[in-house]
């Protein structure tokens, strides 16, 4: 079987270094390019510290598309980013596999139809650690019999978005299972803004930034006499990288985007 080449972009950030270091391990997959911001005309195999790989890492994907031929797009850049790597790769006929935060269901359903529409698939997951993605199942099974929740997620402090991808993918799963409901006493009010966490659908996430942090995830959900925690720890970025070699796997051959990985798990 002819391997899987693939495009990085964000190639020289912490998840793109741990994508090329998993491309180089694996068999089936190959690196056709790699792009990032910085250390352009680098050896991308010299920067990350794996020895030379003879591929240059160009400034933009634009440069990386015209200079190699590839199957598949893997993007861990930066929110900001990731719509216009979407297009490109919709325009080059080449699959996505997105782990950038920042894409909500809606948004994926609209580049979703447009993939389809040319035949293509692939996959956005907001986490790619098996752990945390049934994390995220079990919470949207338990807010069915316990709906009132709070998501407080956990993260490096070198993170720029917030809430973290997860922590909305998780929003929008336990929504699917449960009634919006109205938490806390009725008459709460914030002496300091922000107190109670940022709130959306029935929901208040509370995103902590600290150093020595990786990724980490608690959804509390709170009954009579009783409380639930469902925690995940990714404690490095090896975590995720068995999730992005399945999702550029399936990616080959789906239609349309796939949005969360559990939607890749079998029974
Ligand atoms: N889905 C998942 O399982 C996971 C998702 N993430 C998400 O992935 C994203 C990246 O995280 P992380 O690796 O920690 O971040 P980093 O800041 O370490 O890496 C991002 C990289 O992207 C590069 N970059 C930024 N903009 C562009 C662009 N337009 N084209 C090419 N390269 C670009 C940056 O280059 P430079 O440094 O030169 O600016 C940097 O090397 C975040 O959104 C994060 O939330 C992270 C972990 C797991
Ligand atoms: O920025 C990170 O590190 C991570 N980002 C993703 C998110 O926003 O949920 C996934 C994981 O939590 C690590």
């Amino acid at each position: 079987m002819k391997p899987i080449r693939i495009i990085v972009a964000g190639a020289k950030g912490r998840m793109g270094s741990e994508v090329i270091r998993l491309i180089q391990r694996e068999e089936g997959l190959e690196l056709a390019a790699a792009v990032s911001r910085s250390g352009i005309g680098e050896d991308i195999g010299e920067a990350v510290g794996i020895g030379r790989l003879e591929v240059p890492i160009h400034a933009t994907l634009s440069e990386a598309l015209l200079a190699a031929k590839a199957d598949v797009l893997v993007d861990f850049t930066v929110p900001d980013s990731v719509e216009k790597h979407l297009e490109l790769a919709l325009q080059a006929g080449i699959r996505p596999v997105v782990g950038t935060s920042g894409l909500d269901e809606t948004t994926v359903e609209t580049w979703s139809q447009r993939f389809r529409e040319q035949g293509l698939g692939g996959v956005v997951a907001p986490n790619f650690a098996i752990g945390a993605v049934l994390m995220m199942m079990f919470a949207a099974k338990a807010a069915r019999y316990m709906p009132h929740v709070e998501i407080i997620e956990m993260h490096h402090d070198r993170k720029l978005d917030a809430p973290s991808g997860t922590a909305v993918k998780t929003a929008e799963m336990v929504t699917q299972s449960r009634q919006e409901i109205k938490q806390g006493h009725p008459e709460e009010t914030e002496t300091w803004d922000g107190a109670r966490g940022a709130y959306k659908n029935g929901f208040r996430v509370h995103s902590v930034r600290l150093p020595g942090l990786v990724a980490h995830q608690e959804v509390l959900l709170g009954g009579p006499g009783q409380l639930l925690t469902i925690r995940h720890d990714s404690l490095n970025r090896e975590s995720f990288m068995p999730g992005v070699k399945l999702a550029v796997e399936r990616a080959m051959e789906l239609e349309g985007l796939v949005y969360g990985l559990e939607h890749l798990l079998g029974d």
